[in-house]
């Protein structure tokens, strides 16, 4: 083939011309290209790791393939590689002809249906990608962990253990992972199982005497991935047969991907043994989205879905809806079909008026009263002892709790919050918030504590 060092610097001039500096230093220079030695009139992309290389996939191999069939004579083909010899994987991009482009499409069943069950036996859901989930401070160590894991399956962490309230987005990650990794291997054997499903499959094989087939199947995954785990509490038959397959996978360096509600030395009913395993690869927590980072989601969220909505609107959304992104979803959709129903755009008013029930609700529920009656009925205190001078621990901590989340869920000031609790000053409020927040960094007791308790109040 000929050639090829002018086809390339070509294309490094072209991409330097389109891209800011910023995104070809990131995407394109990293890139070599080489002639492939074992087959003909083919060219291999070579890729540093694999986010390059997803990318490329993404935004440049058509690209570059529509700029080799101007240069070269004959009809060119593409391959991708990981430059990491240990870590090689190879996707062969055929040219792409214009049909191929409906081929990519991502299927459009989801992952708990029946009909995805038939086509799709990971059980992965194909909207939840790294590229559609925002990050921010409240997830971004998990993020970064499930990066490492995606990109070095079986050997970066392992298992990954990711916790936190509902709706945080734990599914999400971890299905980004299943996706990224079987973009790149769609050979990989991955399966994507709710704990409940994988107990009544435990359920199932007792009844039918097929414990050779269960566990043929799940100790011969490349990667398993089980949401919420705490439901194996108690279930001693079912954690029996997940420790058999947990170690079965771990030790042929096949990945484990498990979420749960809270750390898991805090799921009841847990046996020791797989405990312990958990904490051997990396364990990290999901927190509740602030501000900023819930107005980013709403917006990725309408960008994905083609809604139009302006960044007052998702402010004005995101400031009421503030437990978890799920409801946060679920108020986008209900703006939408109101949108839809009076046949108006989507605006502030619009937005307000649609959510006028739901902020109402919220607003009466959360009251400093029943916050105060809330955390002391949790910590099994007197709800007078919220107003009394009274410094020990078992009373004082809740106390902190209690202004802290009054801090975080209503809109009083801090002089009012700290009226409310026996008039104290605004700076006792302060100085109670900032404990909870480095406690609930530290202490995965105070940590669930207060999710829980943010939990109830918002019902
Ligand atoms: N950071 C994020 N960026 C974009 N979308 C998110 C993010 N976090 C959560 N979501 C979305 O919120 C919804 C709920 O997320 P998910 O199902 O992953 O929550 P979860 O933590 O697993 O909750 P549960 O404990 O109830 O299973 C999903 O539609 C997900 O795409």
């Amino acid at each position: 083939m000929q050639k090829i060092e002018t086809f390339w610097y070509f294309c490094l001039k072209h991409f330097k011309q389109e891209l800011n500096g910023q995104q070809f230093n990131t995407w394109i220079k990293p890139l070599k290209l080489e002639i492939c030695p074992d087959v003909e009139n083919t060219l291999v992309l070579i890729a540093p790791n694999r986010f390059v290389l997803q990318w490329i996939k993404d935004n440049f191999v058509n690209r570059i393939d529509e700029m080799a069939q101007g240069h070269f004579n004959e009809k060119i083909h593409f391959k991708l590689e990981l430059k990491d010899p240990a870590e090689i994987k190879t996707a062969t991009i055929k040219a792409p002809e214009p049909k191929s482009k409906e081929d990519k499409k991502p299927p459009t069943d989801k992952a708990h249906g029946t009909t995805a069950r038939k086509t799709n036996p990971s059980r992965l859901n194909p909207a939840f990608t790294f590229d559609a989930f925002v990050t921010g401070k409240a997830n971004q160590l998990a993020r970064a962990g499930a990066i490492q894991v995606a990109e070095r399956p079986g050997i970066a962490y392992n298992p990954l253990f990711i916790y936190g309230g509902v709706g945080l987005g734990k599914t999400h990650l971890m299905h980004a992972v299943g996706n990224y990794v079987m973009e790149l291997d769609a050979g990989a054997k991955i399966r994507y199982v709710h704990a409940e499903k994988y107990v009544s499959d435990v359920v199932s094989a007792y009844q039918h005497k097929s414990f050779d087939k269960f566990k043929l199947y799940y100790h011969s995954l490349d990667l398993l991935l089980v949401d919420d785990v705490q439901f194996f509490s108690g279930k001693n038959r079912t954690q029996e047969e997940f420790f058999y397959a947990f170690n079965a996978l771990i030790e042929a360096h096949k990945q484990v991907i498990i979420t749960s509600d809270c750390y898991p030395k805090e799921i009841s009913g847990l046996e020791e043994r797989l405990v312990s395993r958990f904490g051997w690869g990396l364990t990290v927590a999901i927190e509740p989205p602030e501000l900023e980072m819930r107005v980013a989601i709403l917006l990725k969220k309408a960008f994905i879905e083609k809604i139009e909505l302006d960044e007052s609107t998702a402010f004005f959304i995101a400031k009421y809806i503030r437990s978890n992104v799920r409801e946060l979803e679920g108020a986008l959709k209900r703006v939408l079909a109101y949108s839809r129903f009076t046949g108006h755009p989507i605006s502030l008013d619009l937005a307000k008026e649609a959510l006028k029930d739901l902020l109402a609700i919220q607003n009466r529920q959360i009251s400093i009263e029943n916050i105060q009656k809330t955390v002391a009925d949790y910590y099994k205190i007197k709800v007078a002892d919220m107003y009394s001078k009274k410094r020990v621990r078992a009373i004082a901590r809740p106390r902190q709790v209690a202004m802290a989340i009054a801090k975080e869920l209503t809109q009083l000031s801090l002089p009012d919050i700290g009226e409310a609790f026996g008039g104290r000053d605004h700076t006792t409020v302060l100085h109670a918030h900032r404990k909870i927040v480095e406690l609930r960094a530290s202490d995965p007791g105070i940590n669930r504590d207060y999710s829980t308790l943010i939990h109830i109040l918002r019902g």
